[in-house]
């Protein structure tokens, strides 16, 4: 027997469950329907563990250097790798736990367990059950890409979902990706005490990021001993009878890598390639992401797409605004749209990145004639009362129309100091406000406004 349902929601990830808590509120009958835990990538695999770990991994760093703060320690201080693992997935268990109570009290919500397929345009089997509604919201996420690398079969690779179950620390781990999570990782278990070499296929770690931006963080993760291997072409995997060996063709440095695990952290896949999409028609792009207009809408009327698993953004926070635009245009009668979303995230190594808007280069390549604002963290105040003065700050600023185009700021506290910049773009603030904007001391963005009084082009910035 089919049961039928107002609205059907594939995916208990960052966008399902407030959308399910809306349409319910709303008097609709939902079904939420999910293969795993509760949470999704971010609770279970994702933000919330890595941040708990990097927290622990801040803190045995800050051990080994309080000498330089004049405080010593008695006898040596050990990082409990089990300990550290646990305190992380107690943390996710905690989350999960709390989102599972609140969708076990959901009036007008039915949670289905186990994987959801399409067996008609409106229709969805789970186990032997079908579900029927009109409305039906796609939030099934991405996972780890495992491209299709030579030597593969010979060797065991993880994923940042296997890490947590680590028995023991890595003595050697190679990462292969130098991006979000192969930097989050690579950091944090050399900070635990594993010896840790990233491989970069490109020229850049965090290629994303203006060039020296990228060098920063280079410069940070080579201090603490990272080996950082780019342009590393032709990567390959075989077994010598030490374990696993990562072969690489980089243009200096061993061709050969002899290790203890590899993990690969080369870009995310989208949840929906066992969905059955065929069924009903949704358009998914050639890495398969589900194409939606601005609004989220899929081609078929009455199916959305929110999260990784629409290309739009591969965030915790682009997938709940996702649910924000579409709960809003459904309900509330909101004319909300993908693209007035200023794009901003968080890159979590010590110290932090925080983005917003357009870097430099994607300003120039957008055909900005592009102001720059710029200071290295040596001459922030806070940054050296803390004694952690790497990274730098800069605001890219439009030179007609002075429009706050984009900023980063790579230093101590450079995730929260960075809305300072996002909020005065969201406003559609000229760089004079925030120029004349007074900020609280001692900070680091405090600078902000600073940097914004003191604009160079482009080309002179760089000198
Ligand atoms: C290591 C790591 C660290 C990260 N750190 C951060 C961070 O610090 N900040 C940040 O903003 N982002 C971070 N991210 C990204 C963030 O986790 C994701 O962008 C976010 O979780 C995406 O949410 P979502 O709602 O799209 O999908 P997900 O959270 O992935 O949820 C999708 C859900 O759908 C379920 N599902 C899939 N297919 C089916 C099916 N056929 N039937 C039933 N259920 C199905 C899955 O089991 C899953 O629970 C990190 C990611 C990783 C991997
Ligand atoms: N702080 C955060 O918000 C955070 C943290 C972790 C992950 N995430 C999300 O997860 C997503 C995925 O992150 P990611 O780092 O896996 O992917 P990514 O797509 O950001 O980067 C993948 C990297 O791997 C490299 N690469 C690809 N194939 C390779 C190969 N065969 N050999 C060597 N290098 C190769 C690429 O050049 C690139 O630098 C991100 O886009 C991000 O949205 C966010």
């Amino acid at each position: 027997m089919t049961k039928t349902f107002d609205a059907i929601i594939i995916g208990a990830g960052q966008a399902g469950p407030p959308l399910a808590a809306k349409l319910t509120a709303a008097g609709q009958t939902v079904a939420l329907i999910e293969r795993e835990q509760v949470g999704g990538t971010c609770v279970n695999t994702g933000c919330t563990p890595t941040k708990a770990m990097v927290a622990s991994a801040k803190v045995a760093h800050s051990v080994a250097h309080a000498q330089e703060y004049g405080i010593s320690i008695g006898g040596t201080a050990k990082v409990d790798f089990d300990a550290v693992l646990r305190r992380a997935l107690a943390m996710s268990a905690n989350s999960r736990n709390s989102l599972e109570s609140w969708l076990d009290g959901m009036d007008g919500l039915t949670l289905v367990r186990g994987h959801a397929r399409f067996t008609g345009p409106k229709r969805i089997s789970v186990g032997g059950d079908s579900y029927e509604a009109e409305q039906i919201f796609l939030n099934v996420g991405a996972r780890a890409a495992i491209p299709d690398i030579p030597g593969l079969d010979q060797v065991d690779v993880l994923t940042n979902s296997d890490l947590f179950w680590l028995e023991e620390r890595p003595q050697h781990l190679v990462i292969v990706g130098g991006s979000y999570i192969g930097l989050e990782f690579a950091q944090m278990f050399r900070r635990f005490g594993s010896r840790v070499t990233v491989v970069e296929r490109g020229p850049h770690l965090a290629a994303k990021e203006d060039p020296e931006i990228s060098e920063a963080i280079r410069d940070v993760l080579e201090t603490e001993g990272i080996a950082v291997r780019s342009n590393a072409d032709c990567i390959r995997f075989s077994r010598s009878d030490a374990g696993p060996v990562v072969g690489v063709d980089c243009t200096s440095g061993e061709p050969e890598i002899s290790c203890s695990h590899i993990l690969l952290a080369v870009g995310r896949q989208p949840n929906t390639d066992d969905l059955s999409l065929d069924q009903t028609g949704v358009e998914i792009d050639e890495r398969g992401f589900v194409r939606v207009n601005d609004r989220l809408e899929t081609n078929i009327p009455g199916i959305w797409a929110l999260g990784d698993c629409n290309g739009e953004g591969a965030f915790t926070h682009t997938s709940y605004n996702d649910y924000e635009i579409v709960a809003s245009n459904l309900l509330d009668g909101g004319d909300r749209k993908v693209s007035d979303r200023v794009m901003s995230y968080a890159l979590y190594i010590d110290p932090p990145l925080g983005r917003t808007g357009l870097s430099e280069t994607e300003a120039l390549a957008k055909g900005h004639t592009v102001l720059i604002g710029k200071r290295p963290m040596t001459r922030v105040g806070r940054a050296k009362e803390k004694g952690e003065t790497q990274g730098l700050m800069k605001i890219v600023v439009d030179a007609d129309t002075r429009a706050i185009l984009g900023g980063a700021i790579f230093g101590t506290g450079g995730d929260e100091a960075i809305h300072s910049i996002l909020d005065m773009i969201e406003m559609g603030a000229k760089v004079d406000a925030l120029t004349n904007t007074m900020h609280i001391h001692p900070t680091v963005a405090e600078l902000v406004p600073t940097i914004a009084g003191a604009l160079a082009p482009a080309s002179d910035a760089r000198k």
